[in-house]
């Protein structure tokens, strides 16, 4: 059997971790040929592919982004596009099964070519951590442990001129990078998309932590609403699916904080650096289990499903299961972290 695998939507820390794995135990231990589909779902209309093997592998676990290029392509628009479209490529290229790794948009292609008779299984992908179907992708540990190292050096120049620091994290619709970052450095607010606040209630903890002569470290994620705002902050246009590129909050929080306590405040965008680079160790392993398991439910012929991360277990899961509602920061994670707010 030959399987194609792509990579498709945001990179994540991890994806070359899951392609080495699937490549090495499909060749070796099932005796499965494989080709990378190159830029997700374009290469695949486009019948635009390269043969994997072992040397195409060899030490990518510890590399960031992918191998194979991503895009934000429909899969079912332009010429070429569509289920009929696509199995005739897929045939033309002796291909009989896709490995689509990706997030939320990704799957959601995924199962509608599932659901229009391909043979395709599913792999989870989010910095962001919010898939439902799976207790955690890889790359949202990479993420935290960036943003954390990247918050731990703010407050140190924070503390040393006394500033109001105030740090931007992503986090399109969730604030799991947010609200974990925050723990991490002790931040003394973490701001969340799922929990939106006034400038008044904000400025209320930064006064409190400079009245006891420390320098505030504010963590907010870029989907973060004011209250009263009915849109997250975004000034950077649309991406390739037509959904507003987010980013700035942190940059409008600032100033808004300065007029108000008359703290000096500095805003810092972390923004692509937490989705580059090598994967953080965890990521790596839940990355290659991924991979592993991704190529059992190949040989299963388990199509339509994907792989997720149960407790500790790797289990197999309906792509669909994924495809409902986000994975967002339940209530009482914030309020746990709210504790030590101030
Ligand atoms: N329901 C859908 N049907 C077909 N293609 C889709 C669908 N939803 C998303 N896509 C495609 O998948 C691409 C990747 O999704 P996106 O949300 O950008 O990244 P991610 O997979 O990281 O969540 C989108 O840009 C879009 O072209
Ligand atoms: O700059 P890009 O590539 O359009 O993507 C930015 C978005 O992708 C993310 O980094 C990750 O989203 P995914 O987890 O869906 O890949 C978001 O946090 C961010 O809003
Ligand atoms: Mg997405």
């Amino acid at each position: 059997m030959r399987v194609g695998i792509l990579t498709s939507g945001g990179d994540g820390p991890g994806l070359n971790a899951v392609i080495r794995a699937a490549v090495l135990t499909g060749m070796v231990h099932h005796g499965l040929e494989f080709v990378g589909i190159r830029d997700g779902y374009r290469g695949l209309v486009d019948g635009d592919v390269r043969v994997l093997n072992r040397s195409s592998v060899r030490g990518i676990s510890r590399i960031g982004g992918t191998i194979l290029g991503t895009s934000r392509t429909n899969p079912y628009e332009g010429p070429n596009g569509g289920p009929d479209k696509i199995r005739e490529t897929l045939d033309r290229l002796g291909i009989d099964a896709v490995m689509a790794l990706g997030g939320e948009g990704t799957l959601a292609a995924a199962n509608r070519l599932a659901n229009d008779g391909l043979q395709v299984i599913g792999v989870p992908k989010t910095i962001d951590n919010d898939l439902d179907a799976t207790d955690y992708t890889f790359g949202f540990d990479t993420a935290v442990q960036i943003a954390t190292d990247a918050g731990d050096r703010l407050r140190t120049t924070g503390d040393s001129h006394m500033r109001c620091m105030v740090l931007e994290v992503m986090g399109r619709h969730v604030g799991w990078i947010a609200l974990h970052t925050g723990i991490a450095t002790g931040a003394h607010v973490t701001l969340i998309p799922e929990q939106p606040r006034s400038i008044e209630w904000i400025c209320d903890y930064v006064q409190s932590v400079y009245d006891r002569r420390r320098a505030p470290l504010v963590v907010v994620s870029e989907g973060f609403k004011l209250e009263g705002m009915d849109e997250a902050h975004s000034h950077k246009g649309l991406d390739a699916f037509n959904r507003p590129r987010l980013g700035g909050i942190g940059e409008l929080l600032a100033p808004m904080i300065e007029e108000r306590t008359g703290i000096e405040s500095r805003s810092t965008v972390l923004g692509h650096i937490q989705r580059g680079g090598a994967p953080s160790g965890a990521d790596r392993v839940l990355a290659t289990r991924f991979g592993l398991a991704a190529v059992d439910a190949i040989i299963d012929e388990a199509w339509g499903s994907m792989v997720a991360l149960r407790g500790t277990d790797i289990v197999r899961v309906p792509m669909a299961d994924a495809l409902g509602d986000l994975k967002r920061v339940p209530e009482h994670r914030y309020r746990e972290a709210e504790i030590l707010f101030g």
